[in-house]
């Protein structure tokens, strides 16, 4: 018996497999933790062959982190229930989609001690109009204390090792020095804050900014707009905090969850170039999203739908002109050309 801790994560998709190579290098360093880390893998066959095996083979994710090598003690394991037993930490990271399904099939499957950390961006619809926060959504479902991870992030840059920052959300003094030595190494450095809600709501919120902002580039708008845009955009994820998160702080904002990661997703992230691609080629999001992203998924216009249907509900929408227009843009309700004149007379002007 060992009483090292086990780590599993749930997830590996591009950014699933870049966190795999940190924590995997983290747990075969550190002696409090076991080496060996499984990854939940949605199984699928590529050229004929399971995507486990070939991780397991070749140390690579081929379909969502191509020539990127994982750790060996990193092992893919296509059962979900299998890669959790006896896991202290669930890293949950899949597009927040898939969630509900995943705790479905892990309820009453995991240690009853285990913390789960989320690096999931984006919320989930509750029934009646209302958001819930993904972290709480696992927290209700596994009963587990969860804490997150947001932050300035691009998958393929921390796959490469480019210095970056990421900011987690724990309230809890004892797990957070835990999880911080399993994350940080010396090029991705861990800022670690207790408003725990903030930062995932950051994380989730970005994606819809992000999506204006390829709007702008696919309109060929110049920076200035593109500037005004991501600006409009950080004070409605203020006022979105303020108005239905009360007790949080402005200083989450300037931390990698912020304002850092809503720079980078804005200039080379996913959401913003399928947004750019809307524009200039009038195919719609789902169809942009297979043919350009290999099986990633977006993020962005799903929560900005969700958004869109608590303000609606609440009779909000006008207070939130960007999330709006960029949700109605996203189905065709408004066309991008619109898009300045919706924010034109936004609420920060008056
Ligand atoms: N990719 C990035 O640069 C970053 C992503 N994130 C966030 O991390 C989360 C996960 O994103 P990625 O790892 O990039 O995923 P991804 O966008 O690469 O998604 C593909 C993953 O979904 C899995 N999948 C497909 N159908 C499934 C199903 N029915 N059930 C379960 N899994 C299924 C695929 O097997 C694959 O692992 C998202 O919330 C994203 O916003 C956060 C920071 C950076
Ligand atoms: O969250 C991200 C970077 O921090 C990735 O954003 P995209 O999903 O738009 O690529």
């Amino acid at each position: 018996m060992t009483n090292k801790r086990r780590v599993c994560i749930v997830g590996s998709g591009n950014w699933g497999s870049a966190i795999a190579k940190i924590v995997g290098y983290n747990a075969a360093k550190l002696e409090t933790f076991e080496d060996r880390v499984t990854m939940y893998v949605y199984e699928e066959i590529i050229n004929g062959r399971k995507l486990t095996e070939i991780i397991n083979e070749t140390h690579e994710n081929v379909k969502y982190l191509p020539g990127h090598q994982l750790p060996a003690n990193v092992i893919a394991v296509p059962d979900l229930v299998e890669a959790a037993k006896d896991a202290d930490f669930l890293i949950f990271v899949v597009p927040h989609q898939f969630i509900k399904t995943i705790c479905k099939t892990l309820e009453g499957k995991i240690k009853p001690t285990a913390i789960g950390l989320s690096l999931i961006k984006g919320f989930d619809t509750v029934e009646g109009g209302g958001i819930d926060l993904i972290s709480h959504v696992i927290n209700r479902m596994l009963n587990i204390q969860v804490c997150v991870l947001m932050g300035a992030n691009l998958a393929g840059e921390v796959a490469d090792e480019k210095f970056c920052e990421t900011t987690i959300g724990c309230k809890d003094k004892r797990v957070a020095p835990i999880l911080r030595d399993l994350i940080q190494t010396d090029y991705f450095r861990v800022v670690v804050v207790d408003d725990v809600d903030t930062v995932e709501i950051c994380g989730a919120l970005k994606n819809i900014v992000a999506c204006a902002a390829g709007f702008v580039d696919g309109l060929e708008l110049g920076d200035n707009t593109k500037a005004a845009v991501i600006r409009l955009g950080l004070m409605e994820m203020i006022r979105f905090v303020d108005t239905f998160y009360t007790g949080s702080r402005l200083s989450t904002f300037f931390e990698s969850c912020g304002i850092a990661d809503l720079v980078t997703t804005c200039y080379g992230g996913r959401n913003r170039r399928i947004a750019e691609a809307f524009v200039k080629t009038g195919k719609t999001v789902q169809e942009l999203e297979t043919e350009l992203l290999n099986g990633q998924k977006l993020q962005g216009p799903y929560t900005a739908e969700e958004v869109n249907h608590m303000l609606r509900i609440k009779n909000m929408e006008e207070k939130f002109p960007l999330f709006t227009a960029v949700h109605k843009i996203c189905v065709g309700a408004l066309s991008p050309q619109k898009l300045i004149d919706w924010i034109r007379d936004h609420p920060e002007h008056q």
